[in-house]
C-alpha cells in the first residue's frame, strides 16, 4: 500500500542567519505543507523521483547507484547490498535531454555539492569519519532492532558526495540538489530489494524562505525510515517522539545536501511542528531545542515578493562577511541574539497577562521585528523588493515587517498592529498586487511531520493529477480519521458482526477495520443513538467506503436529531463530492441536507466548480437540476449553459440541460419568442461542427415538443447531405438521418432508402446494422402506404 507523509513549512520569526553561527532563533510551523507519496515498484524496477512542481522526473537503475560508497556503519542499504554500483547516468523518465550542470570542483572535505557559480565556503556540516557515532534517541524508538540505524551521521560523507556528484553530472542543474539530497538519503536508508517511486507535491512556495527544502527533506527522511521499517509507521498522524528525533536528524542531512550549511532549525521545526526556540550545538553537540507549547496566536501576514534566491548562497554570503569583518559582524549576531531573547520572553508571557495589555505587547514585539530586520539588512541579505514590502506595510500603518528565512527575496512577515481592520488588509493586498507581490494569511503552529490515513488510498494518478493546491488539499482532506474502540468510550456497545453465509462463493474481502467499524455502527443504529461518537463513526466508515448509502443516511439522521449546524455538513461533504463526484450516495446526502437547510445559495457555484473539471458528469447535472427545480433558480441558467457550450459545443450534457431549463420550467410551452431563440441558437451551432449530434437532436426535440413539421428543416440539412450529382460536401450523418426522415414525410421512400444505404456503407458504417434496420422499417412504411 502506498505511503503518504507530509511536513509543514516554517516561518522564522527572529534570529535567522545568526543561528547558523551559534546564536538562537525562534521559528513556527505554518499551515502550508509538502507531501510525499511512496509507491512500491516490482523488483528490478528503477528507483524513481517525481517532482512535477519542479518538472523533475528522474529514475535510476538500483544497481547503478554507488552503494559501495555508503559508510558501512551507517549505510543500512549498503550492508544489505554488498557489492558496489557503478556510476551510470540517471535516466530522465519522460524527458529526453538533460542539460549538463557544471560542478564546482569539490574539495576533499567539501560537505556539499555546489553548482557552478556558487560561492559557498562553508565549513559546517563537516564530514565525520566513517566509524564515529553520535548517539541519538533512535535507540529508544520502536524501530526494528535489526535494521534501526544506530547512529545518524552528523555530516555528509565525502566519498559518497563525490560519487553522487559524478553520478548526477549530466542532470539538469535545477534538479541537481533535489536529486542529490534524495539519493543521499535513499542510499543510507533504503535497500536494493525494494524499489519504489517517490512522488512529491507541495503547497509551499519554493525557495521563498518558508522552508520548502526542509519540508521536502523531512518528508523524505520520514518516508524512507517508515517504508524501510526503520521506525514504526503510525496508521495516521504524527510519529512517536523518538521516531521524530530520527526523522529530524536524517532530514538535517538532507538539508546539508540542499543548503550546504544549515543551522538545523528548519528541519527541527518542520519535523516537530508548533513553535521552537532553537540553538545549534557546538561542534559534535546536539542542538538545543525548546518547544514553546502555548505559543500565542500572533496576527501575522506573509508577503511573497516572488524574487528568487537560494538559501545556500545567502548563508555563504553572510559567512564570507563574517570572515572578512569578524569584529563587526560578531556584535550584529549578538544583537540578533538579544532580540531573540527579548522576543522569547514576550512570546512566553502568560496568556492572562497578554490579554491585559495586548496593544503594548504587540507593539513591543513589532519593535523587535523592526530591529531584527535592520540587523539583517546590515548583513546584506535584504532585497529592494523586501524593502518595498516594508515600505508599503509601513505606509498602510498595519504593523511591523521583516524578511523571513534566508532573505535576498522570497517572503516577508508582517506582525499586525492591534485593531487592524479587514478593510485595511484588503487595501494592503491591493497595493501588494500592484507591486507584483502576493499577500496571504497563515496559521502558525501547524502539526509537524505526519502520516496520512491509509483507508482511502490516494492513488498516484490522483496525487499527480491534482492540478491546483486546492485540488491537492481536497484530495487529502478525505483522509481516514482514526477511531479507537478500546479507549473506554465504546465499552457500552456490543458490536453486531455481519452474518455472512460461511459457505458463500465469493466472500467480500472487507478489511478488519471496516468490519469492526460496521459492527459498531450496526449496534449504534439498533440503539438509535444519535450522538457525537456516532457521527465520528460515520466519518470513520465513510473514509473507508464513501459509497455506503446506509452510513450517509444514518449520518443525516444523527445531524437532524442533534440539531448540528448543517452548514458545517456542507463543508464536510465538499471534498468527498469533489473527489468522488460520480458517487450518487454523496449527492443524495447533499440533497437531503439542502432540503432540510432550505438554503441553496452555494449550490449553483459549488456544482459549477465541479462541472468545470468534469462537464459531462450526469450525477452533478442531476443534482443541479434538482436544486434549480426545488428552489426555482432558473434565472441565470442560460448564461451558465452558454458559457459551457462556448467552451465545448459538443457538451451533450449542457445541451440536455438547456432543453431542461427551456421546456421544464413550466407546465406549458414557453413563449414563441423563446422557442424561436432556441431554434436559432441550435441552427447557428451546426456550422461550427456539423457532425456534432447535439444541435440536430436539440432541434428535433423542439420540433417534436412544439408539433412543428420536420420538413421545415430540409434546407438546413441539404448542405450536409451528399448530392446526387456526386459533388463534394462536408457530410453529416446527423443531417442525413434527419433528411431521410423528411423524405419519408414527403413520401420519397426511395430517396430515404438511398440515404440509409449510404450511411450504412460509406458515411457511418460503424452503425451499419442500425441503418439497415431503419431501411427495413421503410419497407413497412412503403407497403402500408401501398395498402392504403
Ligand atoms: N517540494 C520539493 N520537492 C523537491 N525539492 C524541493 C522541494 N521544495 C524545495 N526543494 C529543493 O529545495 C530548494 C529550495 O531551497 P531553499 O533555497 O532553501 O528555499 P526554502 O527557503 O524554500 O527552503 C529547491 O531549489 C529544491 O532543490
Ligand atoms: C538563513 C537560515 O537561518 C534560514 C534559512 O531558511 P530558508 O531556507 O530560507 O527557508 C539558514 C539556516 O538556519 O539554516
Amino acid at each position: 500500500m502506498a505511503l503518504l507523509v507530509s511536513a509543514p513549512a516554517k516561518c522564522i520569526l527572529f534570529g535567522e542567519h545568526a543561528v547558523v553561527h551559534g546564536t538562537s532563533a525562534i521559528a513556527a510551523s505554518i499551515s502550508l505543507r509538502a507531501y510525499l507519496l511512496v509507491a512500491a515498484r516490482p523488483p528490478g524496477s528503477a528507483v524513481q523521483l517525481l517532482v512535477p512542481d519542479l518538472g523533475l522526473n528522474l529514475a535510476w537503475p538500483v544497481d547503478s547507484l554507488p552503494w559501495s560508497q555508503v559508510p558501512v556503519a551507517r549505510g543500512l542499504a549498503a550492508v544489505a547490498a554488498g557489492s558496489s554500483g557503478g556510476a551510470s547516468k540517471p535516466t530522465t523518465a519522460g524527458s529526453s535531454s538533460a542539460s549538463k550542470p557544471t560542478l564546482a570542483a569539490s574539495s576533499s572535505g567539501a560537505s556539499k555539492p555546489t553548482t557552478a557559480g556558487s560561492t559557498t565556503t562553508t565549513t559546517a556540516c563537516k564530514p565525520t569519519t566513517a566509524g564515529s557515532t553520535t548517539t541519538t534517541a533512535a535507540s529508544t524508538t520502536t524501530a526494528k532492532a535489526s535494521t534501526a540505524p544506530s547512529a545518524v551521521p552528523s555530516a555528509l560523507h565525502p566519498p559518497l558526495v563525490r560519487a553522487l556528484e559524478s553520478l548526477l553530472a549530466g542532470t539538469d542543474p535545477n534538479h541537481f540538489s533535489t536529486a542529490f539530497a534524495f539519493l543521499y538519503l535513499y542510499l543510507h536508508l533504503a535497500s536494493r530489494s525494494s524499489p519504489a517511486a517517490f512522488l512529491v507535491r507541495s503547497t509551499i512556495p519554493l525557495g521563498a524562505g518558508l522552508g520548502s527544502s526542509a519540508a521536502f527533506s523531512v518528508c523524505l527522511a520520514a518516508a524512507l525510515l517508515f517504508a524501510n521499517g526503520h521506525i514504526a509507521r503510525p496508521c495516521t498522524g504524527p510519529p512517536s517522539p523518538a521516531a521524530r528525533i530520527l526523522i529530524d536528524e536524517w532530514a538535517f542531512l538532507g538539508e546539508c545536501c540542499l543548503h550546504g550549511n544549515p543551522s538545523g532549525i528548519d528541519n527541527a521545526i518542520c519535523t516537530a511542528g508548533g513553535a521552537i526556540l532553537f540553538k545549534k550545538g557546538a561542534s559534535g553537540e546536539k542542538p538545543r531545542k525548546t518547544f514553546i507549547p502555548d505559543f500565542p496566536s500572533i496576527p501575522l501576514i506573509l508577503t511573497n515578493t516572488f524574487q528568487s534566491r537560494q538559501t545556500a548562497k545567502l548563508v555563504a554570503k553572510v559567512a564570507a562577511l563574517r570572515d572578512s569583518h569578524p569584529s563587526v559582524v560578531a556584535p550584529v549576531f549578538n544583537a540578533i541574539d538579544a532580540t531573540v531573547t527579548q522576543a522569547y520572553q514576550l512570546l512566553t508571557t502568560s496568556q492572562t497577562d497578554l490579554t491585559a495589555d495586548r496593544t503594548s505587547w504587540t507593539a513591543r514585539l513589532g519593535q523587535l521585528i523592526d530591529i531584527n530586520h535592520g540587523l539583517l539588512v546590515s548583513l546584506g541579505v535584504s532585497h529592494p523588493k523586501l524593502e518595498k514590502v516594508k515600505e508599503v506595510a509601513h505606509k498602510g500603518n498595519v504593523g511591523w515587517t521583516k524578511l523571513t528565512g534566508a532573505g535576498g527575496g522570497g517572503c516577508a512577515i508582517t506582525v499586525l498592529r492591534d485593531g487592524v481592520t479587514r478593510e485595511a488588509l484588503r487595501v494592503l493586498e491591493g497595493k501588494f498586487l500592484i507591486e507584483g507581490f502576493e499577500m496571504f494569511e497563515v496559521v502558525l503552529g501547524d502539526k509537524g511531520v505526519a502520516v496520512h490515513g491509509a483507508y482511502t488510498p490516494i492513488t498516484e494518478a490522483a496525487f499527480l493529477g491534482a492540478k491546483t493546491h486546492k485540488d491537492l488539499l481536497a484530495l487529502l482532506s478525505t483522509e481516514h480519521k482514526p477511531l479507537n474502540f478500546t479507549d473506554g468510550s465504546w465499552d457500552d456497545i456490543i458490536p453486531i458482526p455481519q452474518e455472512d453465509d460461511p459457505h458463500s462463493i465469493a466472500e467480500i474481502a472487507y478489511t478488519q477495520e471496516y468490519k469492526q467499524g460496521m459492527s459498531y455502527l450496526r449496534a449504534i443504529m439498533e440503539k438509535e443513538e444519535f450522538s457525537d461518537r456516532a457521527l465520528d463513526l460515520t466519518e470513520y466508515i465513510i473514509a473507508m467506503n464513501p459509497a455506503h448509502y446506509t452510513v450517509w443516511a444514518y449520518r443525516a439522521n444523527i445531524l437532524f436529531a442533534s440539531n448540528e449546524d448543517l452548514r458545517d455538513e456542507l463543508k464536510y461533504i465538499e471534498p468527498w463530492a469533489e473527489r468522488f463526484s460520480k458517487n450518487y450516495q454523496i449527492w443524495h446526502h447533499r440533497q437531503t441536507i439542502i432540503k432540510n437547510l432550505r438554503d441553496p445559495s452555494g449550490e449553483l457555484g459549488f456544482t459549477a466548480t465541479i462541472l468545470k473539471k468534469d462537464p459531462k458528469n450526469y450525477h452533478i447535472w442531476t443534482y443541479r437540476q434538482w436544486v434549480i427545480q426545488e428552489f426555482s433558480l432558473w434565472e441565470d441558467e442560460l448564461e451558465f449553459i452558454e458559457k459551457l457550450l462556448e467552451e465545448d459545443v459538443r457538451n451533450n450534457s449542457a445541451w440536455n440541460h438547456r432543453f431542461y431549463t427551456t421546456f421544464f420550467r413550466q407546465d406549458k410551452l414557453p413563449e414563441n419568442a423563446i422557442i424561436q431563440r432556441e431554434i436559432d441558437y441550435a441552427k447557428a451551432s451546426i456550422p461550427i461542427a456539423p457532425q456534432n449530434p447535439c444541435p440536430w437532436n436539440y432541434l428535433r426535440g423542439i420540433f417534436e415538443k412544439t408539433g412543428t413539421p420536420l420538413t421545415e428543416l430540409e434546407s438546413l440539412c441539404r448542405p450536409y447531405v451528399p448530392e446526387d450529382n456526386g459533388q463534394e460536401c462536408l457530410v453529416s450523418p446527423q443531417a442525413m438521418d434527419l433528411y431521410a426522415d423528411i423524405c419519408v414525410i414527403q413520401k420519397n421512400i426511395q430517396k430515404a432508402q438511398l440515404i440509409y444505404d449510404l450511411l450504412a456503407r460509406l458515411y457511418d458504417p460503424i452503425r451499419e446494422n442500425y441503418w439497415k434496420y431503419k431501411k427495413s422499417q421503410l419497407t413497412k412504411v412503403d407497403s402500408a402506404a401501398e395498402a392504403v
